[in-house]
């Protein structure tokens, strides 16, 4: 193993608890611990899983290719254990998660939609019938396929598609059109030239009349020669910010036929055309993306902030006091402030991701059995918890990639294409204004009707929240109760210009748009109640855990409490007892809490325990020498293959003459 760099091995001596207790318990135990690792290493020491020229040097053409041959070998690896009964769901999370998943597909995978959207939705909205003839041929991968939805004209409104499947009862088929160029279906991931079947989201047509959106299974390649299906264009829609690999496509039908049974019935019981009991059963493959997400938020974050957090140990810059030598950037206190919140803030989202996943599971499980009660409260926390999750994921990720100095912009950091996969995150699957207003429909109707309001766990706090008042303590109830004011205070306020708004003879859709920025803001404020409850919740629960850790984590809870109330220092002035000095007082502890965190930091960050070839940067490797591998990355660059580039001869050199 690699001489392990002097400052790591300082900062790991001084760690105050068993970094080995902690991984364990974010794992959910010592036997999870070794299944992940068996999982790790049954993955990435294949070597036919590693690639041979660093990603970013081929072309756009070559990345897909290797793309497609690296995702072929994992799902077959994924397929081999689940035949061997070896983990279920797991395998997937991590497969197609921010961790194995883009440590060997670095730029996306271009059949993740296989995964996570295509299969998800038969099971979800097909019927059992449907589900017989279609989960084999999916499960076993004799066809691949990916989610089209949204066109070139919308995302968001997703009543607005313009796609047409209108059915011919001679025929007993579905008739699929693209009347417009806006009906394009554009961005599906691997629709270019990954997959072959595609569930496509269309407006139904009987009779003439519009029933509205429904999901139809589409084979759109012959699954022979993989060509397009006469009636389908389609093609890949080029070069994005990041997820280069991933493929998305663009679709288009022409008088394109399918049959009657193509159309997802789950929600459909009778043969005709029956409405379901809520038109928002088809939305449920979208809420089932927006939970596993939060989980993603989290894993994104561990990474970024294990590499720069090993790197600001490693780094040594400028002068604090004279003639002493150049500190480690992490002594800095604003270097601090720019790690450690993350650290916290990674715990917030995993907690939160495991709520909401059980939750997640509850309540689909009620709509089995036709219960639909549940499902406005699980949407609105799965909306909020997506934008809130990736919107500070994607700026946490940023923030750790600035922390970093230059050597974050290098490529070789592993931050850049991190920070490309986390800000889609606040786009797809909802971008996150949108979810966030859709959260805030649903606060308003509670707060107009706080009726059920106990049998509510998620908002059930907002019956008095408005009238907590409480004077400030050093203590993380404190901080909760004071951003539950703020949130009810300010659901309270949005309703009011609402009202206002519609008793000064606005319509009630054009009050709620003008009052929008209010709602937004309320539904984040509401989101963060959620955050920090459930890790403060957590952390008191933790029952077996030894006194250091147990310590350790408290320091993170009241961080992120802090940290959270500090963001929001307008809010507590502005609607809770809130005073000047009680700001002072919160700004003290959290310098007090950075100082207490500082000597465990590396400790933390090592018991996420992401291996070298997750983490996939010079700068966050745990043997610390980030110089060397800096200057090996470089190496590789085919600019370095030659000692002159035909470039001179062709163009440097007659420009240095004609310059003579
Ligand atoms: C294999 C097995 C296991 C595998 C396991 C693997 C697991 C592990 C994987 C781990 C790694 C992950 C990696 C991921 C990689 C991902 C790759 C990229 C994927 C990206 C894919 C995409 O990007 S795919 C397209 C997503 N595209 C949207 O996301 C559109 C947003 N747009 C809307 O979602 C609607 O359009 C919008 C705005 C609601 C308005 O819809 P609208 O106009 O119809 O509705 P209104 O606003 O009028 O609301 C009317 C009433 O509906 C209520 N309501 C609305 N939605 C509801 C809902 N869902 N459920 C219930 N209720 C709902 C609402 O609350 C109102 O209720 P009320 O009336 O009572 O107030
Ligand atoms: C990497 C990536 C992968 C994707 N993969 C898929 C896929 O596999 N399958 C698929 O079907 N789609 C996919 N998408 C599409 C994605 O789901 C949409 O881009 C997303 O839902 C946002 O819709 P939009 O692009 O129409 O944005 P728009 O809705 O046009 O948003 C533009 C702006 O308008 C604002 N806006 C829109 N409506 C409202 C409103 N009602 N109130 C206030 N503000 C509003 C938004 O806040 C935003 O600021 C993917 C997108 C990306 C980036």
């Amino acid at each position: 193993m690699a001489k392990i760099n002097e400052d790591l091995l300082k900062e790991r001596k001084k760690c105050s608890f068993n970094t080995a207790e902690l991984t364990h318990l974010l794992d959910g135990g010592k036997d999870k611990t070794l299944e992940r690792h068996s999982r790790e290493h049954f993955f990435l020491d294949d070597p036919e899983l590693r690639s041979k020229i660093p990603l970013e040097y081929l072309s756009h053409k070559e990345k897909y290719e290797e793309a497609v041959r690296k995702s072929c070998i994992l799902f077959r690896k994924v397929q081999e254990l689940q035949e061997a009964g070896k983990g279920g769901i797991e395998n997937f999370r991590e497969i197609l998660g921010g961790q194995l998943g883009s440590a060997i597909l670095k730029d996306g995978n271009p059949l993740t939609l296989h995964y996570v959207m295509f299969i998800p939705t038969i099971t979800g909205q097909g019927d059992f019938e449907q589900q017989a003839e279609w989960m084999h041929k999916a499960w076993t991968c004799s066809i691949i396929g990916t989610y089209a939805q949204t066109e070139l004209g919308h995302g968001t409104f997703i009543r607005g598609l313009e796609t047409t499947a209108t059915y011919d009862p001679k025929t007993e088929e579905f008739v699929l059109n693209s009347p417009t160029l806006t009906s394009y279906k554009w961005w599906p991931g691997g629709l270019g030239h990954s997959a072959n079947f595609a569930i496509v989201v269309a407006q139904l047509y009987t009779q003439g009349k519009c029933h509205g959106i429904h999901p139809f299974i589409v084979q759109l390649r012959d699954e022979e020669t993989h060509m397009p299906m006469k009636g389908i264009k389609i093609g890949e829609i080029g070069c994005k910010l990041g997820m280069n690999s991933t493929n998305n496509g663009y679709l288009g039908f022409e008088n394109y036929r399918i049959p009657r049974t193509n159309l997802l019935m789950k929600n459909n019981k009778d043969g005709t055309y029956v409405k379901s009991p809520s038109s928002k059963l088809t939305y449920g493959t979208m809420i089932f993306v927006r939970v596993v997400l939060v989980q993603d938020c989290a894993s994104y974050m561990k990474k970024a902030v294990t590499i720069a957090t090993r790197y600001s140990a490693v780094r040594h810059q400028s002068e604090m006091k004279p003639n002493c030598p150049e500190p480690q950037i992490i002594d800095y206190v604003t270097q601090q402030y720019k790690l450690f919140p993350y650290i916290a803030m990674s715990f917030a989202f995993q907690y939160s991701a495991s709520w909401l996943w059980d939750i997640y599971n509850n309540v689909t499980g009620e709509l089995e059995s036709g219960q639909l009660e549940n499902l406005p409260e699980l949407h609105a926390l799965a909306c909020c918890l997506k934008a809130v999750g990736t919107a500070d994921c994607a700026a946490g990720v940023e923030t750790l990639r600035l922390a970093c100095g230059g050597h974050g912009y290098m490529t070789a950091s592993n931050l850049p294409s991190t920070y490309g996969l986390a800000t889609a995150m606040c786009t797809y699957e909802g971008e996150n204004t949108v979810l966030l207003l859709q959260t805030a429909r649903y606060l308003i109707k509670i707060w107009q009707n706080k009726k059920n309001i106990q049998n509510l766990p998620t908002v059930r706090y907002l019956d008095n929240a408005l009238f907590n008042n409480r004077s400030y303590e050093k203590s993380v109830s404190w901080i909760l109760s004071a951003l539950q004011q703020v949130a009810a205070a300010k659901i309270d306020l949005a309703n009011k210009h609402i009202n206002d708004r519609v008793r000064q003879g606005k319509a009630y859709e054009d009050a709620w748009n003008e009052t929008s920025i209010e709602l937004v803001a309320a539904a984040d404020a509401h989101c963060r109640t959620f955050l920090l409850d459930i890790f403060n919740l957590t952390v008191n629960n933790f029952q077996s855990i030894s006194p250091e850790l147990k310590a350790v984590l408290t320091d993170l809870l009241e961080l992120y409490a802090v940290h959270t109330a500090i963001r929001m220092t307008g809010d507590l002035l502005r609607f809770t007892n809130t005073i000047g000095k009680d700001v002072e007082a919160l700004q003290l502890w959290l310098e007090e809490l950075l100082a207490k965190i500082r000597p465990n930091a590396i400790g933390i960050v090592d018991s996420f325990d992401i291996r070298d070839e997750v983490l996939g940067s010079a700068l966050g490797a745990y043997d610390g020498n980030v110089y060397e591998r800096l200057f090996a990355e470089a190496q590789k660059s085919p600019l370095n293959h030659e000692p002159v580039n035909k470039s001179f001869g062709l163009y440097l050199k007659p420009f240095l003459k004609n310059n003579l």
